[in-house]
């Protein structure tokens, strides 16, 4: 069932390590078939030299597994949560790549310093709020996509693809699987040159609106709908 949005699954998790995006397991791709109401996820533990496309698991939006031997990625919940919130997404991508990372631990936006930065990202990528003592006892994974949500108040996914949480790391999305690693790929890359550019000068102030929106806009459209020319 499913097994051509399994292979798509299978293969973006595989980019991971292509792209250099992780170290032992710390990562997850998934994809959603809209109209079955399934999401394939990446089983958890597994490594990817291992991962092969029968090994994805499937479950449907509550989070029941309605195919797979193996248990799915322990930030499943998270994932869930964003397909629930954010309508117009098919894949969505964790890792937890050096750079983003760091912005994330330090809890930090990483503010638009450039034109690569706004050729994908609408603004500042953001993070989210620390969560509560009774948030992280309650249930960790699907609060981190509590958190995630609630941060977007006011800003559209469409044009942002990118959150860090609060210590710990990125999530990223977009239209398909392969596009949600393509835009975690793009999020490392400006989490390093925004670091790096803040070494050399710390009151180096973000790109101006009408150099966001030259970029952005023109490569996105009008709408800014993420994807979509
Ligand atoms: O962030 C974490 C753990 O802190 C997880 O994303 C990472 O270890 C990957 O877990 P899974 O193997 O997908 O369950």
């Amino acid at each position: 069932m499913h097994e051509k949005l399994k292979q798509r699954v299978c293969e973006a998790n595989l980019d991971l390590q292509r792209y250099g995006l992780v170290v032992f397991t710390w990562g997850n791709v998934s994809g959603i078939d809209r109209d079955a109401g399934i999401v394939a996820i990446k089983p958890s533990g597994v490594s990817y030299d291992e991962l092969v496309p029968e090994q994805i698991v499937l479950l449907d939006l509550h989070g029941n597994v309605v195919e797979g031997e193996l248990r799915p990625s322990s930030d499943t919940p998270t994932h869930l949560e964003l397909y629930r919130s954010f309508a117009g997404i098919g894949g969505i991508c964790h890792t937890h790549s050096p750079h983003a990372t760091m912005w994330a631990q330090a809890q930090r936006d990483i503010p638009c310093l450039g034109t690569t930065h706004a050729d994908h990202f609408y603004g500042a990528v953001p993070v989210t709020e620390t969560m509560t003592a009774a948030e992280i006892g309650q249930d960790y994974e699907a609060n981190t996509g509590v958190v995630i949500v609630r941060r977007f108040q006011g800003i559209d996914p469409m044009q942002m693809p990118a959150v860090l949480v609060a210590n710990h790391g990125p999530f990223t999305w977009g239209k398909s699987p392969d596009e949600s690693v393509k835009n975690a790929v793009v999020l490392e890359e400006v989490a390093k040159m925004a670091a790096g550019t803040l070494a050399i000068h710390p009151e180096q102030p973000p790109v101006s609106q009408a150099l966001l929106d030259k970029h952005y806009l023109r490569k996105h459209g009008k709408n800014a709908y993420y994807g979509q020319a």
